[in-house]
């Protein structure tokens, strides 16, 4: 075995440095407190104790103070919904780390994630940190321009040297946003790659991610206290994987983050983060930890006879060393335990059931709310929804479609990926485009379905439009101009466009896989106390059965204009808020405390 990285001192990845102290930023989370707020605490304590008293101990915060809910963000785009605010009974310090959080970088539907859940627990109260990496690629800048210099540095052992890093800091929405400074994440391209594909340094980059993470709680003194070790560490996808296998290996022996723990948020299982078992030594783990990362690929994916198929997996190193695993939706935690949709960590998976649940996404209301939309050109509710006639009209101008109210415009928005089934739109579209229909498709990813596209749209002028790229503003306005939204994903576990579809109005035609099944439900006419349903979810996933769906959905549409309104209606009274799902975290973060941490 190839030398490895000396052991890590805990806490001590700050270099000792004559630099004088970063100025304190004008506002961040203070630590939880009891209601009498700090005036009760000892003031005497010192800064350390005093952060420690009132971070490793959850409090009890009473619960109905507000009289309304402020869903949101910044003063001006508060929206009031007239409900209170639930509070969180327990409160605790959490830290996120993702490779992405909205509004500063997204690829996809963990950053929607990520941008949200974090501020919706910190509105019921919990002290929450975001650890990401601050990408500068020249066009999305901006995103970070109100982030702080913290001017903490900190040398992380790992891949043949010590890499400096830096922390940005921003406090937003209750929430301390920190970036993680490196030249790595500063290159033109999207976050994970460029059109070569995936960057050949990415296990090296969410290595820094992970290593910075755990260190991010120890040494930040966020608006003066830093969150101390008894921190839930909440890691998403594989980019952060790393984290639970550095706590058990790196910190705990020295008697660190020993009352903390770690939750695995499994958002997709496609991507685990495998790398050759050569690069093991790289990441600046003890030898003997090597079983947690390792990883055999079955003989029928090795590349040669002599191909041994050994690798490294940061997503099975999380699943193996995380306390508690969270999938997106309670369908895929199922799924993933199955040979068909556990991506080669199914036994694992199984394995660990009994830390194993699934809890569906909400959406940001504040983002994705049809009443009050920034991007869309007129507004609407379930009261009035003249406004979607509008949008619907305003889309086919902004396409250069016809304007016709009585053709069924079906939506289609997402990554073109092989999850999302977008061969098999590929394969009916020959006779979709027999029925006097339109069908917009927004995403970028695979060459070959963006060539595709294109050319369906110069063969079909005035009835389909590919809109090649990924556009915020635009997915907006597909979401709420289009009658129909399809998802045809091969798996999915959450889905958050047809949430989105859902809230705008927008009735979901969706493969009853993962969270579509979940969230869908059919249509039924006949239903106990009338018609039921908020949409199709069809299975199995055929082109037959797309295709004999969309008919059904499209004369549903022509044929039946009040029981249409009724979908429409059904899917907008909907409460996918975060609240809810945060309350199940909740439940997730106190049955983790309750059990022991993962030691080897
Ligand atoms: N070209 C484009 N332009 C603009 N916006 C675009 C876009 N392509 C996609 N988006 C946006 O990206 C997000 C996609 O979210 P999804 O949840 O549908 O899928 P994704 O597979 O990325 O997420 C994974 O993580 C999420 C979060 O847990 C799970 O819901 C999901 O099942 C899982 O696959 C949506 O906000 C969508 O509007």
């Amino acid at each position: 075995m190839p030398q490895l990285a000396p052991p890590l001192v805990p806490g001590s990845l700050a270099p000792p440095r004559d630099e004088p102290e970063p100025a304190r930023e004008p506002a961040s989370t203070p630590p939880p407190v009891p209601d009498g707020g700090l005036g009760d605490l000892d003031l005497g304590l010192e800064l350390e104790e005093i952060a420690e008293n009132s971070i490793n101990n959850t409090v009890v915060v009473e619960s109905e103070q507000d009289s309304k809910i402020m869903v949101g963000k910044e003063q001006e785009s508060e929206i009031m919904v007239g409900k209170e605010q639930a509070r969180a009974k327990v409160t605790h310090s959490i830290v996120f780390v993702t490779g992405e959080a909205s509004p500063y970088a997204k690829s996809g539907g963990l950053g929607d994630v990520c941008g949200s859940l974090p501020v919706a627990l910190a509105a019921r109260g919990h002290r929450v940190m975001v650890v990401m990496p601050r990408y500068l690629n020249g066009t999305s800048d901006k995103n970070y321009a109100n982030a702080f210099y913290t001017k903490k540095h900190i040398r992380i052992p790992c891949f043949g040297g010590d890499h400096e890093v830096t922390f940005f800091h921003e406090y937003r929405d209750s929430v301390d946003w920190v970036f993680v400074d490196h030249p790595s994440y500063h290159r033109p391209g999207n976050l994970y790659g460029d059109k070569f594909g995936a960057y050949g340094d990415n296990q090296f980059r969410y290595t820094l991610l992970c290593y910075a993470a755990c260190e991010a709680p120890l040494v930040l003194e966020l608006g003066g206290y830093i969150y101390g070790q008894n921190c839930m560490f909440v890691v998403n996808d594989w980019h952060a994987s790393l984290v639970p296998v550095l706590l058990a290996a790196k910190y705990r022996p020295f008697g660190v983050y020993k009352d903390s723990r770690s939750i695995l948020v499994i958002h997709n299982l496609a991507h685990q983060g495998v790398e050759p078992a050569s690069t093991y030594p790289d990441l600046g783990l003890p030898p003997e930890w090597y079983g947690a990362l390792e990883w055999v690929f079955p003989e029928w994916a090795r590349r040669h006879a002599l191909d041994k198929g050994e690798a490294v997996n940061f997503l099975k190193g999380a699943v193996v060393t995380a306390d508690r695993i969270v999938t997106v939706s309670k369908g895929y935690s199922w799924e993933v335990t199955t040979a068909e949709g556990g991506q080669g960590l199914d036994e694992l998976l199984s394995s660990r059931k009994s830390v194993l649940n699934g809890i569906v996404n909400g959406i940001d209301i504040n983002d994705w709310n049809p009443a009050t939309d920034e991007h869309i050109p007129y507004h609407y509710s379930a009261d009035d929804l003249s406004g979607k006639a509008k949008c619907k009209a305003a889309l086919q101008k902004e396409l250069g479609l016809p304007i016709r109210p009585d053709v069924p415009l079906i939506g289609f928005i997402g990554r073109l990926d092989y999850q999302k089934g977008i061969d098999l739109i590929k394969l009916i579209m020959p006779n979709l485009m027999r029925e006097d229909i339109q069908f917009v498709m927004l995403g970028s990813g695979d060459q070959e379905l963006e060539d595709w596209m294109r050319s369906t749209e110069s063969n079909f002028r005035d009835k389909f439009r590919g809109w090649v790229g990924f556009s915020v503003p635009v997915s907006h306005r597909i979401t709420a101009g289009c009658d129909i939204l399809l998802m045809p994903s091969r798996f999915e576990p959450c889905g958050l466009n047809q949430l989105y579809a859902m809230q705008y109005g927008t009735v979901p035609v969706v493969h009853a896989t993962g969270g579509l099944r979940d969230t869908v439900e059919n249509f039924n006419p006949f239903g106990d106390n009338g018609e039921q349903g908020t949409g199709w979810a069809f299975a199995p996933l055929t082109t037959e059965n797309m295709l004999w769906t969309l008919r059904t959905a499209i004369s549903t549409y022509r044929e039946h204009k009040s029981s249409w309104e009724g979908l429409m209606k059904r899917g907008m009274s909907k409460d996918f808020t975060w609240d809810h799902a945060a309350e199940q975290y909740e439940q997730i973060f106190q049955w983790a405390f309750i059990d022991q941490p993962y030691v080897r």
